[in-house]
């Protein structure tokens, strides 16, 4: 017998035949592993270049193990253990075996039987897997070339950005405090309209910023659907600091961010202006330390994506390229990769099983979490029901007052007004899928 956890709703999972779980798992994932094979072999000269004939080799193993992993995903076969040697194998295994005794013995743990998000998480480590196995290619990112892409076809909104904060900046002086949470106001949700930017929902499609952000705001705010930004607001200004030296804003805030690309630069306006204006000393990105989720920043990303600005022909956003780097080597930016971001854990799961994470987390006055898929794992991607309390779904994590930016786009939606998520359902009934709709939802840890 399957062991249930009283009280907490199931896992979504491909079970639910016709389900977004479901359809991710037969439509999506396949696809997106045919354009990982795809890019691997455009790549073969590159290789060839690079690394003679060891490099085509790569090139053909690589492709082999990507093509058996396609094929065990397409047919339902169990869910095998990784064989690498990283540094997060054996914890990789060991939450095989966890989801194994969950799920009882009678069937083995598979792609369309388990939880979505434990599979979905597990594909992109296979991913990496296969990778990493082949040496002279193996810190080749098979999505580096979307996300760079994505990042080049948002130029005109990241001008209008880094235009809008420089605007901000020259009038800083003269800003009443209602001006600034104003614009505090407008940043963060620019920075929350930045996820609808993924790539992994539109299996890699194009799907950059080309609208001006800040002129789009106004009509977007009917579809937030929960916004706690002034809670947001005056965690920034009750600061711990002000008691002490008189000065405002906080010490830290957190940002574990999302994608790379357009959502980057949103992400990063908004932390500039967090520091610029005196609302926190210190930012922590957090990122991912390997290609996941088709967009997600990596360290790699996140340092090429401020070259970048900073090489722009364009002189507001060039300028604030340099601040950024200027950020990162004064250490009022700093970038931490942990490998708990790229595991397929529940965040309740944290103080347990990565409480180093926990620990730093701990330190901070405010975290973001940015994007569906921190949103699944906050709310541990369950069936819970739309009235229930975020704090409820969050099952006792909360490091730090924390916040999630996120546009929908799978099928768990907490904290919502009763009858709210079925007037929701019979205006558009992929409302939680289709990425229209937002949330900014806070929680402050009792
Ligand atoms: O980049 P984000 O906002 O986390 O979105 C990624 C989302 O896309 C999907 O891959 C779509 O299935 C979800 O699994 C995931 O939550
Ligand atoms: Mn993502």
């Amino acid at each position: 017998m399957a062991a249930v956890q009283s009280g907490v709703p199931p896992s979504l999972s491909a079970k639910v035949t016709g389900s977004f779980a479901y359809l991710t798992i037969r439509d999506r994932l396949p696809t997106i592993l045919t354009k990982v094979i795809d890019t691997i072999h455009r790549n073969k000269n590159t290789f060839l270049e690079e690394h003679g004939e060891e490099g085509i080799e790569a090139e053909k193993q690589a492709i082999a193990l990507l093509s058996k992993l396609r094929n065990e995903l397409q047919t339902d076969k169990p869910v095998i253990e990784l064989t690498d040697g990283l540094e997060d194998t054996d914890s990789w295994n060991e939450y095989l075996q966890r989801q194994q005794r969950l799920q009882g013995d009678q069937e083995p743990v598979s792609w369309f039987k388990s939880p979505w998000l434990y599979v979905e998480c597990y594909m992109y480590r296979r991913i990496q897997e296969a990778v990493h196995l082949n040496p002279p290619i193996s810190n080749f990112d098979v999505f580096n070339e979307g996300k760079t892409q994505s990042f080049y076809e948002s130029q005109k909104a990241v001008m209008t950005l880094c235009t809008f904060l420089e605007d901000t900046q020259k009038n800083a002086e003269k800003l009443s405090p209602d001006q600034l949470s104003e614009h505090f106001s407008k940043l963060l949700q620019i920075s929350l309209w930045g996820n609808k930017c993924d790539l992994s929902i539109s299996a890699g499609q194009d799907n950059s910023q080309k609208i001006s952000p800040i002129d789009a705001l106004a009509g977007l705010q009917p579809y937030i659907l929960v916004n706690d930004s002034g809670v947001v607001w005056s965690t920034l200004m009750s600061s711990r600091r002000a008691g002490e030296s008189g000065e405002s804003g906080v010490d830290r805030v957190d940002i574990v961010l999302d994608n790379a690309g357009f959502e980057l630069v949103t992400d990063l306006v908004l932390a500039d202006f967090l520091v610029s204006s005196g609302l926190a000393r210190k930012i922590y990105f957090h990122g991912k330390s390997f290609p996941w989720f088709v967009s997600d920043v990596t360290a790699n990303d996140f340092h090429w994506t401020i070259r970048q600005t900073m090489a722009a022909n364009h002189k507001w956003m060039s300028k604030r390229g340099f601040q950024w780097q200027n950020y990162v080597k004064e250490g009022a930016w700093s970038y931490h990769d942990h490998p708990f971001w790229t595991q397929p854990h529940e965040f309740c799961d944290m103080a347990a099983d990565a409480p180093d994470l926990y620990a730093r987390l701990q330190q901070a006055d405010l975290i973001l979490f940015k994007g569906d898929l921190n949103y699944r794992k906050l709310t541990g991607d369950r069936t819970w029901e739309h009235t229930v309390a975020f704090s409820t779904a969050l099952r006792g994590f909360g490091p730090a007052p924390l916040c999630s930016l996120r546009t929908l786009k799978a099928n768990v939606q907490v904290g919502l007004q009763p009858g709210q998520g079925d007037k929701l359902t019979s205006k558009d009934p992929t409302w939680m899928t289709n990425g229209k709709y937002a949330v900014i939802q806070f929680y402050r840890p009792v």
